[in-house]
């Protein structure tokens, strides 16, 4: 009988699904990182929430550990690549506490408007000071929604109803879908300008880390009141005292911070800043969802082997898995270069199987190249929810297999149209089961992806790769492959080169300043 440590606080609707389905369960709440050490090893699933720290360390200690179920949607506590070499399928529920967590956004946003904690304190104190506190109305005001996912959507809803203005930032939300949400879709520099209020509904990703600080501060309207309901890195603490002092900021509402659980923390005391003790997604509706739900997909995990919401695992029964196996991984790897190349507003995504791919089923390849796609954009995405998340984005995917050869004895080609430009990358298997980039932008190459990559575009000139081989090579960077590619003598030209070291943005904007460069990206696999 497979067992389950609940090792934070979850609803007890989950003991009681764990119960009902034959898993034993212990709940053990609050334990230290060596106490959890100590026993993890005798569990075959381990449900958290956010305060149990999921680390390397731990899993190396997880000998018969086979799912961590995350009973909420951010992962960040959970160390999921280390998850996946360990063969560890980490599970998310990522809708369950949408609602509840866009609620708490609009509760703060009321709390900073009218001084509610201040004015309560102060009255419990037998102050009575009604002229301390002097509110400012939300109607008619404008709140900048940076994020506009599952959260952020249901709060422009409910800003809508309070008869505000919204304007979004989200640079993969598409004008059609700004369009059905009611709200104007601005660039971010827009939105500092405009919004009196400002709140942060994004993942914390190398893109969105410290998106609020004293530069983005600036550009902010005198008095803006900021609300962060999302992961605490997205602003930076220091910048944001400095303003509340200065009084550029007229108020922040807090539910989230860089060190958690914040027990000291430089905002603390502030008169204008409003903190909760990441509160955002406790109810008792929420905690009900969440339970429920990832007690019932760790429970199929573990007696049926059925995945559902896993964000490191693919679902595919165990008869076409051999097949798919190698195709998989080619698909997977022109996602991720499709979505790494990706800036604009995905509008459209076209799938081509061509040759051998096309007799498979090839579900499961279109849900991965989707994930591939989306996973800069979106935390959560997995294969099994990127298809769902795609359509909901309104991006329009079509499919299309012929089973006859072409060029290779099999193809798959992504083509991702954009606002702002239509791009296509295709890959076929070398010797069955090695995937090969042969074509990108239409311009023939044959490359094989590895970990830290380089691509450029540029114009065929003589001088080009010599020029980037000397900066690279004077960054200490070795060049592991090199492929080249062009539409013709002259024309535009590729280059694909894998690198030994990570391209850093310093070395990238000197590539980007070399004369013949059109564009260059540094990608991971
Ligand atoms: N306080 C809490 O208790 C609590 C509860 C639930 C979720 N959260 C946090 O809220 C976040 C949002 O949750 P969600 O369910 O709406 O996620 P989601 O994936 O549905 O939406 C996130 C949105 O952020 C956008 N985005 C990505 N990069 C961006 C960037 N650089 N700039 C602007 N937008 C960008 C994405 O396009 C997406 O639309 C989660 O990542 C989680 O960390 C907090
Ligand atoms: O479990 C919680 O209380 C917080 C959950 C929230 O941060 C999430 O990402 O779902």
């Amino acid at each position: 009988m497979p067992k389950v440590l609940i090792s934070d606080k979850l609803s007890p609707a989950a003991v009681q699904i764990f119960k009902d389905r034959g898993i034993e369960t212990d709940v053990k709440v609050g334990l230290a990182p060596d106490e959890l050490k100590a026993i993890v090893g005798q569990y075959d699933g381990l449900a958290i929430r956010s305060n149990t720290k999921v680390t390397a360390d731990i899993l190396a200690a997880a000998t018969n550990l086979k799912v961590v179920g995350r009973a909420g949607i951010g992962v960040d506590n959970v160390d999921v690549p280390a998850a996946t070499a360990r063969g560890i399928v980490v599970m998310n529920t990522p809708f369950g506490n949408s609602v509840t967590t866009a609620e708490h956004a609009i509760a703060m946003m009321f709390a900073l408007a009218r001084d509610i904690p201040q004015a309560n304190a102060s009255t419990h104190a037998g102050k009575w000071e009604k002229s301390k506190f002097m509110g400012v109305e939300l109607t008619g005001k404008t709140l900048g929604i940076i994020g506009c996912g599952n959260i952020g959507a249901i709060v422009a809803d409910r800003a809508l109803g309070l008869k505000m203005k919204v304007v979004g930032y989200d640079p993969f939300l598409s004008a059609e879908r700004a369009r059905d949400l009611s709200i104007e879709k601005v660039d971010l520099d827009t939105l500092f300008a405009r919004a009196d209020f400002i709140t942060l509904h994004t993942p914390l990703t190398e893109a969105t880390r410290n998106v609020i600080d004293a530069k983005a501060i600036a550009k902010m309207k005198k008095g803006v009141r900021i609300i962060n309901c999302a992961r605490g890195g997205l602003v930076v603490e220091e910048d944001l005292k400095v303003a509340l002092e200065s009084g550029q900021v007229g108020g922040a509402a807090l539910d989230v911070f860089k060190v958690e659980p914040a027990k000291e923390n430089g905002l603390f005391g502030m008169d204008k800043v409003v903190c909760t003790p990441h509160l955002g997604a406790s109810t008792s509706e929420a905690q009900e969802n969440v339970a429920l739900q990832v007690a019932e997909q760790m429970a199929d995990y573990l007696l049926t082997g059925a995945v559902t919401n896993a964000l490191n695992m693919p679902s595919v029964s165990a008869e076409d898995a051999p097949k798919l196996r190698p195709y998989m991984k080619l698909a997977g790897q022109l996602g991720s270069f499709a979505g790494q190349l990706t800036e604009h507003a995905l509008k459209a995504v076209k799938i081509e199987f061509e040759g051998h791919v096309a007799t498979l089923n090839t579900k499961p390849l279109t849900a991965v190249i989707l994930e591939g796609l989306l996973k800069p954009m979106v935390e959560a995405v997995n294969m099994v929810n990127a298809p769902v998340l795609a359509r909901e984005r309104d991006i329009d995917i079509s499919e299309s297999r012929n089973e006859r050869d072409g060029d290779y004895h099999t193809l798959v080609r992504v083509t991702v149209v954009t606002e702002a430009r239509t791009r296509s990358v295709a890959g076929t298997l070398f010797g069955g089961d090695k995937p090969r980039v042969v074509s990108i932008k239409d311009i023939p190459i044959e490359a094989e992806l590895g970990e830290h990559m380089l691509f450029v575009t540029n114009q065929d000139k003589p001088g080009f790769i010599g020029a980037l081989g000397t900066l690279l090579g004077s960054h200490g960077i070795n060049i592991a492959t090199f492929h080249l590619g062009r539409s013709e003598s002259g024309g535009d030209a590729i280059l694909l080169t894998q690198v030994d070291q990570p391209i850093s943005d310093k070395v990238l904007e000197e590539v980007r300043k070399l004369p013949q460069v059109v564009q260059a990206k540094a990608l991971s696999f």
